[in-house]
């Protein structure tokens, strides 16, 4: 079966044709800040995104006459269950226009999955998409009355990591307990508890390590202080654009923040050591969530690339459980099998409600 896979993110949008556990063609497009910065609004970034997609395909000749499915990464999308969604009016319009109040370019996934579904008459999904939440009740409460927890986080690959690394061990996913990472423009730490995420950040709110575009937790009082003077959609951006690296050095590149401080540069050597300390205070907080049962400690994300990274985690984690890095991601990968999946009646398809999947405490 052949799916065309469709990831927007931060600052680029991969795309990959994948041929049951082949990947036939894959291309990750970076775009310039200052182009994306043009639009107002996520979703008004659609028609530029499409076209950028039409334009690979052209140059590599690639059609999707014979795709079987189309999925895209979700967002903006009320809090669900993890799994395989139909990529319907609803879901479309709460992808559209945001509805869980953030602003992040997995929206566009399921919009460009639907525009490409309709053109060819085939079924459109979307998959684990950042939205998921399996909290358990513990990590719902919050210490102001009437306020509760949720997360959106990189659910896509932190599932298909820990599926893969239970696979490794002969087990499966509903059989072990993770603390799973994704260390990319945004850091996801969280823990896995017999195939549900039972714990995680809000890393689009503010919550969680610092990384590249997000500013992480801070107390609220600093913020205050902070924000005295500012507009409240600066304050929004530091938690996922603007905070972290590129509140520092207005760089996201972690590439070019660890080259700089291999040249001596003092700040931006505290400044990954710093975001690499909250990672592994995360995953502390994460193995105690887990009782200290944990089967392993899995490092994804473009991050993962880095040796010092892994090395400094390792090293800080490693007596919790064993810490395996899986650089890079699983995402397209991810999202191709669920379709498979979908198709061949392996997974239910579920339909996306809109409605939280948590609605309240019964006191
Ligand atoms: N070899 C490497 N060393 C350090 N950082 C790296 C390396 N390769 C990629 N990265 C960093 O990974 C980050 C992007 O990670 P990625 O998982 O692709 O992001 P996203 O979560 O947004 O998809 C960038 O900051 C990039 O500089
Ligand atoms: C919306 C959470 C997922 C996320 O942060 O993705 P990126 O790291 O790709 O921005």
């Amino acid at each position: 079966m052949k799916i065309f896979a469709i990831n927007p993110g931060s600052t680029s949008t991969k795309i990959a044709l994948i041929q049951d556990n082949t990947v036939l063609f894959t291309k990750n497009v970076s775009h310039d800040a200052s182009k994306l910065a043009e639009f107002d609004g996520i979703s008004a970034q659609l028609p530029y995104r499409k076209e950028t997609i039409l334009q690979i395909l052209k140059e590599n000749q690639i059609s999707l006459e014979d795709a079987d499915a189309f999925v895209g990464r979700g967002g903006g999308l009320i809090a669900m269950e993890g799994g395989i969604y139909h990529i319907d009016k609803l879901m479309l319009d709460h992808a559209a226009r945001g509805a869980n109040g953030i602003q992040h370019p997995a929206q566009l996934g399921p919009q460009l999955a639907h525009e490409f579904a309709q053109r060819y008459s085939k079924p459109a999904f979307v998959v684990n998409p950042p939205d998921v939440d399996e909290l358990q009740d513990l990590a719902r409460m919050t210490g102001i009355k009437g306020v509760y927890r949720t997360i959106h986080l990189h659910a896509l690959n932190l599932k298909e990591t820990a599926i893969r690394h239970a696979a490794s061990l002969g087990k499966t996913y509903q059989e072990c307990n993770f603390v799973v990472c994704h260390i990319g423009g945004g850091v996801s730490v969280s823990a896995h508890k017999y195939g549900k995420m039972i714990d995680g950040y809000d890393i689009v709110g503010g919550e969680g390590p610092m990384a590249p575009t997000r500013c992480g937790s801070i107390s609220v009082s600093n913020l205050l202080r902070y924000a005295k003077d500012k507009d409240l959609k600066e304050i929004q951006s530091l938690c996922t654009k603007n905070g972290g690296f590129v509140s520092h050095l207005n760089i996201s590149d972690a590439i070019e923040l660890t080259g700089r401080a291999k040249k001596g540069d003092k700040e931006a050597e505290m400044i990954w050591n710093t975001m690499i300390y909250q990672i592994e205070k995360a995953i502390g907080s994460m193995a105690v969530v887990l009782h200290g049962k944990v089967d392993g400690i899995l490092l994804g994300g473009g991050m993962v690339h880095s040796d010092d990274l892994v090395k400094q985690i390792t090293e800080a984690c490693q007596w919790m459980a064993p810490v395996c890095p899986y650089p890079g991601e699983f995402e397209m990968e991810a999202m191709a099998s669920g379709a498979i999946r979908a198709l061949t009646g392996e997974e239910t398809v579920k339909t996306y409600t809109g409605k939280p999947v948590w609605s309240g405490f019964d006191f």
